[in-house]
Order: C-alpha cells, then sequence, then structure tokens
C-alpha cells in the first residue's frame, strides 16, 4: 500500500516568504478566514512565526507566516530573518509573496537568491493586482520566473480576495498525503497568551503611528481564569526610552486607556470569555539584544 492510498487527508506546511509589506498577513488571514496574524500599515509588524491552519477540502494546510526578509542590521533582525529561513527549508511547499506595485526590487532579488537553495516546492504569487495593469503583471511574472522557475505562478488580491481561492486549492494539491496535525475547529497554533500580545501590539500601532519607532514589545505577564469565568490578563509594554513611555500613557493616562479598551474588547473576542485586563508600560532600553526575548518570540539568538 503505498502513501497515496494509505491516508485519505492530506496535511502540511506552507511558508510565506515575502518582503515586508508584500501583504502576508492579509493572505494568511484571507485563507484561514479569521484574524490570527496582525495586518499593519507599519512595515516589520510580524515577529513571531504565527501559524494559520486552513482546510481546503480533505487537506489541512499550516502556514506559517514567516517575519519580513530584509536586509538584517540590528541582532534581533538577524534572529528575524534566520527564523523565517528556517522555516522555509522545513515546509513542503514556498509560496514566495510579491507586492505587483512594487515589483522587483533589492530585497526581492536577495529573497530570490536565497530561495533558489529551498528544496520545496516553490510558488510565485503576486498580490495587490488590484493596484497595478494587466500587462505589467505579465511582464513581472515573466521576469520573476526568468529568474528562478516556479512550479506555478498566481495572481492575487489579499486585500480583496481575489484569487486567494484558487491559490488555496493548489497549495492543498500540494501537500502530502498524511493525517490532520491539529483539530479541525483550530484556527492557530498561537497561544493565547502571545496572541493577546500581538493584539496590544496592533492597538499601540494604531494610534501611534508615527511618534512610536517599532521598537515596542508586549508581553502577557499574566493569564489568570478566575472562578466567575472570566480572565485577569497583565501586560507589560516594553518601550526602549523614557520620552517614548510618556507617548504610550499620553496625557492623564489618555492614550494608554484608549489602547487597553480596544485591546480587551479584541482580546475577550479571541478568547471567548470575559477579560479584565491590566496594563504597564515599563523602560527597557537593550531588549532588542536580550535573548530571552528572543526565545519568548520562538525566535534563535543569532551567533554573530
Ligand atoms: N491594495 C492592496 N493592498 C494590500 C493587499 N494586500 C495587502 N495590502 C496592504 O499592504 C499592507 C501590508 O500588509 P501586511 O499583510 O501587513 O503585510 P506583511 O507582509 O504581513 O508585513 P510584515 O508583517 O511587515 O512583514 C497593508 O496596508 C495591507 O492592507 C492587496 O491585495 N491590495
Amino acid at each position: 500500500m503505498n502513501a497515496e492510498t494509505e491516508f485519505e487527508t492530506r496535511c502540511g506546511f506552507v511558508a510565506l516568504i515575502g518582503a515586508p509589506n508584500a501583504g502576508k498577513s492579509t493572505l494568511i488571514n484571507q485563507l484561514v478566514g479569521a484574524k490570527v496574524s496582525i495586518v499593519s500599515r507599519k512595515v516589520q509588524t510580524t515577529r513571531s512565526l504565527v501559524r494559520g491552519i486552513a482546510i481546503e477540502g480533505k487537506a489541512q494546510i499550516i502556514f506559517v507566516d514567516t517575519p519580513g526578509i530584509f536586509a538584517p542590521k540590528r541582532r534581533l533582525d538577524r534572529a528575524m530573518v534566520s527564523s523565517a529561513w528556517g522555516g522555509a527549508g522545513d515546509a513542503d511547499a514556498v509560496a514566495l509573496l510579491v507586492d505587483a506595485r512594487k515589483g522587483v526590487d533589492e530585497e526581492v532579488e536577495a529573497i530570490l537568491a536565497r530561495l533558489g537553495q529551498v528544496g520545496a516546492a516553490k510558488i510565485l504569487v503576486l498580490n495587490k493586482i488590484d493596484t497595478v495593469e494587466p500587462p505589467r503583471l505579465l511582464e513581472l511574472a515573466a521576469k520573476l520566473n526568468a529568474e528562478l522557475p516556479f512550479a506555478e505562478t498566481f495572481m492575487i488580491s489579499a486585500l480583496r480576495g481575489h484569487g486567494v481561492l484558487k491559490l488555496k486549492q493548489q497549495l492543498a494539491a500540494l501537500m502530502p498525503p498524511g493525517p490532520w496535525l491539529y483539530p479541525e475547529d483550530q484556527i492557530s497554533d498561537a497561544p493565547l497568551r502571545s496572541l493577546a500580545a500581538e493584539i496590544t501590539r496592533e492597538k499601540i500601532f494604531e494610534r501611534l503611528h508615527d511618534e512610536l519607532p517599532y521598537q515596542s514589545t508586549v508581553e502577557t505577564e499574566l493569564w489568570k481564569d478566575m472562578p466567575d469565568g472570566s480572565a485577569r490578563v497583565e501586560q507589560t509594554i516594553y518601550v526602549m526610552r523614557e520620552g517614548h513611555k510618556k507617548i504610550v500613557i499620553g496625557e492623564g493616562g489618555r492614550t494608554i486607556k484608549a489602547i487597553g479598551t480596544a485591546a480587551r474588547k479584541e482580546i475577550m473576542a479571541a478568547a471567548e470569555q470575559t477579560v479584565h485586563l491590566f496594563l504597564f508600560v515599563k523602560v527597557r532600553e537593550n531588549w532588542p539584544d536580550d535573548p530571552e526575548r528572543y526565545r519568548e518570540m520562538g525566535l534563535e539568538f543569532p551567533k554573530n
């Protein structure tokens, strides 16, 4: 009996690779049909590997949402990049997402060079087709395929959902036969704690777009289920400077209150229980170079 007949189901991993802002989080949310990965206009928001799990027919597709791959400078950035490539190497398929409006730039070139060495099936996905004319799309597809032969090319709008189902069906067909690794109703294996931290981080970004650099992080320090069915959740927002702390707190605590209210609503919806959220702001100047933080984020501490 061969593997094809032994299992009726399929199950595998798809690594989503792309430059920052290519639309990876948006696509994963579309594919999974639920909010599992934060989406932001700010570059480089994805800090940890968040998996979304999609079901298509008899296939379970586990998406690895890789941190944006870009030229790393600081240690934290390098850790993110090596973690992303590690994910690609283990996957059954790699989907390269390219912002069609931006086209091929240095970042995409760098990704192509490394992608050539990855053994998994490679799929090209041109995203944001709602923003460009068809001739440019065809030109871009030809150019990229000339640089690296892709098994298939898709053209989608992750934002509008165009072409997403076809992509999902094709990815499902690429998954190896095997039993499902997750129960059917599970959409993400990101623990609730880290999902809650991502939600709060998103709320900070929404409010403090330009005032706060992305060097801030949120940690869920406590998630305690109470006897009445509610949860007490304590989170610390770490910033790098005293001045940033003032910005996050805002005048008379107004900003942090707004962040907390918005985050609490969304965390409650994700947890399906009443949540009492307590936010703290702390200055931790050197957090991007602290190995402990890497492990918490599921990243490897870079050796060099
Ligand atoms: N017009 C248009 N915008 C899109 C599309 N897909 C994503 N976007 C926008 O592109 C921006 C970046 O999307 P994200 O999903 O956060 O990108 P990402 O690749 O996950 O970004 P990082 O986490 O920084 O690596 C957001 O403003 C999205 O709304 C699309 O199909 N069309």
